[in-house]
């Protein structure tokens, strides 16, 4: 029977069949799954089933650091930042989340919520102007006004949301899928608390685009702070910056490390103004972290 991970707990997963939802164990010991993965499932009875085997991935959000590796999620068409007004949020996260989904062929998209908090909107806007110039679509939401462009912007789409913790990932959920509602306050009162935090990703379905067409679905995930990217090479990360593509290759040494080399086509872009010096800066700061993982774990 086929299926696909809706939620991913270490030794068991959920999996949605055409017959209903399945708990499901791996066959092994090793199990690297992860939400939004086809799945073979044999089922068990009782409501549970075993792993038989995994369809062939389109692509395969996931981070990294020095040590360890985390699937995020499988067969994504988009990825959803979400940032806000308030708090503040960080911008070389932002890029780093860009960067994991271009290295992966995903599609970013950048949610920019709380857009009711009037007086910091301009400082935020302000903040993503650098990916706007990029070409990458920014759409501006309030979660608690119901988030309706986003939600028609989403439908049949297989998007996942990322973002820092309190950005309003899951007010965003709730507001976009009923179901989802129905989740988070059985959690809360499982926790007998009304503040929710996000601690696993869960998909949910999404409507399609028009009637006819696939559906789609939305993984909420929880809040990040750190995204690492150590499985990049140094080749790999600098593709993944969009608009460093048409200077790749270009600088006069074959080899340059784009530090102080003469003749280096991606510095020449950033005097210009071609890059953008944030986004330069971001590139320097993944590429130390991604440097300094591997002297850690040469094994990379
Ligand atoms: N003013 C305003 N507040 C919002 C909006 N969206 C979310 N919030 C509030 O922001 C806080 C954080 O929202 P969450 O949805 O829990 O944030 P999250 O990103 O899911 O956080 P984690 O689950 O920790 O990853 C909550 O108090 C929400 O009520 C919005 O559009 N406007
Ligand atoms: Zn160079």
């Amino acid at each position: 029977m086929d299926g696909v991970i809706v939620a991913a707990f270490g030794r068991h997963y959920e999996i949605d069949t055409p017959e209903g939802r399945l708990r499901c164990y791996p066959r092994g010991k090793k199990s690297s799954f992860a939400c939004g993965d086809e799945i073979q499932v044999l089922p068990g009875g009782d409501g549970q089933g075993v792993i038989e085997a995994l369809r062939p991935r389109r692509n395969l959000l996931w981070r990294s650091d020095a040590f360890r590796e985390k699937l995020i999620a499988a067969n994504l068409s988009h990825i959803v930042i979400v940032v806000a007004t308030e708090p503040g949020f960080s911008d070389l996260l932002v890029s780093r989340c860009i960067a994991a989904a271009e290295s992966q062929e995903i599609t970013p998209l950048v949610v920019l919520n709380k857009a009711d908090l009037h007086e910091r909107l301009s400082a935020a806007r302000a903040q993503l102007e650098p990916f706007a110039r990029l070409g990458y679509e920014v759409i501006e939401v309030s979660a608690l006004e119901g988030a309706d462009l986003l939600r028609k912007r989403l439908a049949g789409l297989r998007a996942i949301f990322v973002g820092q913790s309190g950005m309003g990932k899951s007010t965003l959920t709730n507001a976009i899928v009923p179901e989802a509602n129905a989740a988070t306050r059985e959690i809360s009162a499982a926790l007998d608390s009304g503040k929710h935090t996000t601690t696993f990703a869960r998909l949910y379905p999404l409507p399609p685009a028009q009637a006819g067409e696939p559906a789609g679905w939305l993984i909420d995930s929880p809040g990040l702070q750190a995204f690492g990217l150590a499985h990049l090479s140094a080749e790999d990360l600098a593709e993944a910056f969009v608009e460093f593509r048409p200077h790749l290759g270009q600088c006069r040494f074959r080899d340059c490390r784009h530090e102080a080399e003469p003749g280096c086509a991606l510095r020449a872009a950033l005097e210009s103004g071609a890059i953008h010096r944030r986004r330069w800066e971001h590139y320097r700061s993944i590429r130390e972290e991604i440097a300094a993982a591997r002297r850690l774990n040469p094994g990379w």
